[in-house]
């Protein structure tokens, strides 16, 4: 029987899983990288493809937006088998280091997010990507030789509350960049047995709603899933 949202049946859904929030880039990923993508839901534009990468399962699935619908639909893609889930995300920068379509991997994620925070019934928590998948995403931007850094991400809610200034205040604790989704996909990885991570392409500065260029963003966000591809297989 297929789960509630992501309506795909056992066996539709491979063991490692690509996760853009954004139902387009999960199309264009399935069918820019993927050998024989096949659409297996498309229930509230969740798209999610199946194909093969080198010749191995792998499939791409959106979240949406937040940490509210990224974790039903991490919840659901385990449910269907999946073992790997690698967050592929664009985020908002803090740190005046980051360049628009400079990669970040994530170390850890600040959890300001209410989902992560029902899970955890208030507990203070550090949600930590799996260690494996962590590694082979920095050794692969490395060898690529792709503009990439390491460190915190700040998961929030509600995209425009955020400010310059709220943002320098946990710039100064090491949060190098805001996204929406990262934390609780660490959280469910631990609780549920899976491997979890997340690599970001910079997409624009906090508290400017303006996205980089696009031909920088597109070439930041294919570089992540290059990357992002050949760490899946590593893991
Ligand atoms: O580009 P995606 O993966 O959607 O990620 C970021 O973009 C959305 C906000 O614009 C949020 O989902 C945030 O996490
Ligand atoms: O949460 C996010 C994601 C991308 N860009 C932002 O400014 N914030």
């Amino acid at each position: 029987m297929s789960p509630i949202h992501v309506r795909g049946e056992p066996g539709d859904v491979a063991e490692r899983v690509l996760l853009p929030g954004d139902p387009g880039r999960a199309e264009w990923i399935a069918k820019t990288f993927l050998q024989d993508p096949r659409l297996y839901t498309s229930h509230r534009g969740l798209l999610g493809f199946t194909g093969r990468y080198r010749g191995v399962p792998v499939s791409v699935q959106a979240t949406g937006m937040g940490a509210p619908s990224a974790s039903i639909v991490a919840e659901e893609l385990v449910g269907l088998g999946a073992r790997v889930l690698l967050r592929v995300g664009t985020c908002g920068a803090v740190d005046g280091a980051l360049a628009p379509g400079d990669l970040v991997i994530a170390q850890g994620a600040v959890p300001l997010d209410g989902a992560t925070r029902q899970y955890l019934e208030g507990r203070p928590y550090a949600p930590v990507p799996d260690p494996e998948l962590f590694r082979a995403l920095w050794a692969k931007a490395e060898a690529k030789g792709y503009p990439h850094h390491v460190g915190l991400v700040a998961t929030e809610d509600a995209f425009y509350a955020t400010t310059p200034e709220s943002a320098q205040g946990w710039a100064r604790f090491g949060v190098l960049a805001f996204e929406m989704e990262a934390s609780a996909l660490f959280l469910l990885g631990r609780i549920r047995g899976v491997r979890a991570g997340a690599i970001l392409a910079v997409s624009n500065r906090i508290g400017d709603p303006a996205l980089a260029p696009q031909e920088v963003l597109g070439e930041g966000v294919r570089r992540m899933v290059e990357v992002a591809l050949e760490a899946l297989l590593e893991v």
